[in-house]
């Protein structure tokens, strides 16, 4: 194969950065502009040792997926990366995703997985938006100026940069983050507010985080700064506050509220978008949500799952795979907030028509997470769940076997009959796996966000004496080209583990 080279290419699959993907001489050929279903006339761009590249020359025969891509920013804007599938495309694209990850980096030949559950609602569903502030203003030195980088830009990543495209709109995020991005906008200009340089490290603002609960309207903006306040701080919650209060009553009778307005101090480099300190600047450090009978406090730095309606699908299922009957003792590891773990003692208390005996313990390492999830299982009245703090690795040694607590308390070995794990995109430690293993639950429940990571942990977890029994990849994030999946895993019996 050589640059220039035409042929003829099925594109059966898309790249994360949303090349489609076809195969010719025993090769992968990533092709620009391409989508699952097409049938195209590719010329190579680039060869690699066992890949090439290549642009679309001619669409010979579309894919029955392709649509027009409804976002202004698409193609500039790296969020939406299935833009150019519909809705029915995408779900089928995922599904396949999930299941060949399975067979091929989980070692299952045929893994018993249910159809992929879409949304009805796949446009405005987030709950959360972390957007760049580009670099912007004059930057000055020793009282002097260095540079003047013209107006700064608040909106998303362009795929594969620190690039920011000034997005005035999104499909995929809640009306309040398009008000106050916009307020931000203007107050940065009228109040010459400088944005933050990683070059010169200088500059105030870095990110808006904006988060918005879905189920009572209570939204919280975090602005994420390189200092310790924000000049004229008051003129801009007010403005923002009066943009929030402008937008129009939801169909279903929730006004969306600011009730929150937080700094969160972020110095110098380093990947996470916050810092670790956070100073509310005005109402309350956290917003409620409400999903079904339950109601959660969601503070600052604290997980939340970003499409709240997904998100009772997805814990449907965990309820589902569980079979709780109201005496379980149940570990929720990497727990945010509590709400996988509040809504199986939720149900525990139901099935045993609030008699339940059963236990949950999450173990999650962020703190402000962990006092939210405490505060959350007071709130909901369940009182025989409890949180604690550290890394679930650490911590879940010390669980099993009983331990003295850092203020003295004798607390007795933990045996769960069902383990709960959801960690981030990276997986589960190997360590984690051993000490899940050793602890001899019937029942393993893992959600996962990221099929490759699951696959590789299911596979070890069968080596460790659990067999992937079903899974059901949950479709929490339309357009985009992530996709949750809860897998039950069992115990395997004496001789299937020989
Ligand atoms: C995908 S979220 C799941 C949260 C929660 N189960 C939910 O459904 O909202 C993963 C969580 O794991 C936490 N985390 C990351 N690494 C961890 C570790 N090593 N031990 C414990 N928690 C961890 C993160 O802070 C985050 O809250």
């Amino acid at each position: 194969m050589e640059k220039g080279q035409k042929c003829q290419l099925q594109i059966d699959d898309m790249s994360n950065e949303g090349q489609g993907i076809g195969r010719s001489e025993g090769m992968a050929i990533f092709v620009k502009d391409a989508i699952p279903g097409d049938t195209v006339l590719a010329e190579i761009t680039k060869v690699k040792k066992n890949y090439a590249f290549a642009i679309a020359s001619e669409i010979l025969q579309p894919s029955p997926y392709r649509i027009d891509k409804e976002c202004p920013y698409a193609g500039a804007c790296g969020g939406c990366t299935y833009a150019g599938m519909s809705y029915p495309g995408q779900l089928w694209l995922k599904e396949k995703q999930v299941r060949e990850k399975l067979i091929r980096l989980g070692g299952l030949e045929d893994p018993k997985l249910e159809p992929i559950i879409g949304t009805d609602q796949p446009y405005h569903y987030r709950n959360k938006a972390q957007m760049p502030v580009s670099t912007g203003g004059i930057i000055t030195r020793k009282g002097g100026i260095v540079e003047n980088l013209g107006p700064c830009a608040i909106g998303f990543y362009k795929a594969k940069s620190h690039d920011v495209v000034n997005c005035s709109e999104c499909l995929l995020q809640a009306p309040p983050v398009v008000a106050i991005a916009q307020v931000l906008r203007d107050f940065v200009k009228s109040d010459n507010i400088t944005a933050y340089d990683p070059k010169w490290e200088k500059g105030l603002l870095r990110h808006l985080v904006v988060k918005t609960a879905m189920g009572t309207g209570e939204v919280m903006a975090i602005l994420v700064i390189n200092g310790r306040g924000i000049p004229n701080s008051a003129k801009l919650v007010e403005m923002m506050d009066e943009a929030v209060c402008m937008l129009p009553t939801r169909e279903d009778g929730i006004q969306y509220n600011l009730e929150s307005v937080v700094v969160n101090i972020k110095k110098g480099k380093g990947p996470e978008i916050m810092g670790s300190e956070c100073l509310t600047i005005a109402g309350k450090p956290t917003i409620l949500e409400k999903v079904g009978q339950l109601e959660f406090e969601i503070s600052p730095l604290a997980f939340y799952q970003v499409n709240p309606v997904q998100m009772e699908v997805l814990y449907s299922k965990v309820l589902e795979y569980a079979q709780l009957q109201g005496h379980e003792k149940i570990l929720d590891l990497y727990c945010g907030v509590g709400t996988i773990g509040l809504f199986c003692a939720d149900q525990m208390r139901k099935s045993a028509n609030g008699e339940s005996t059963g236990q949950v313990l999450g173990i999650e390492s962020v703190k402000g997470a962990v006092l939210d999830a405490n505060r959350n299982a007071v709130i909901n009245g369940l009182v025989n769940a409890q949180f604690i703090c550290g890394r679930a690795e650490e911590e879940l040694p010390k669980v099993l076997a009983g331990h003295i607590d850092k203020d003295g308390f004798e607390v007795p070995p933990f045996q769960p009959d069902i383990i709960i794990l959801d960690p981030p995109r990276a997986g589960c430690a190997p360590e984690l796996l051993e000490a899940v293993a050793a602890a001899a639950p019937a029942k393993l429940i893992y959600v996962s966000c990221d099929p490759a990571t699951l696959a590789r942990d299911v596979k070890r977890l069968g080596e460790l004496g659990y067999q992937f029994t079903q899974g059901t990849p949950v479709d929490m994030f339309p357009w985009t080209r992530h996709v949750e999946c809860v897998c039950l895993l069992e115990k395997k019996s004496a001789n299937e583990v020989k």
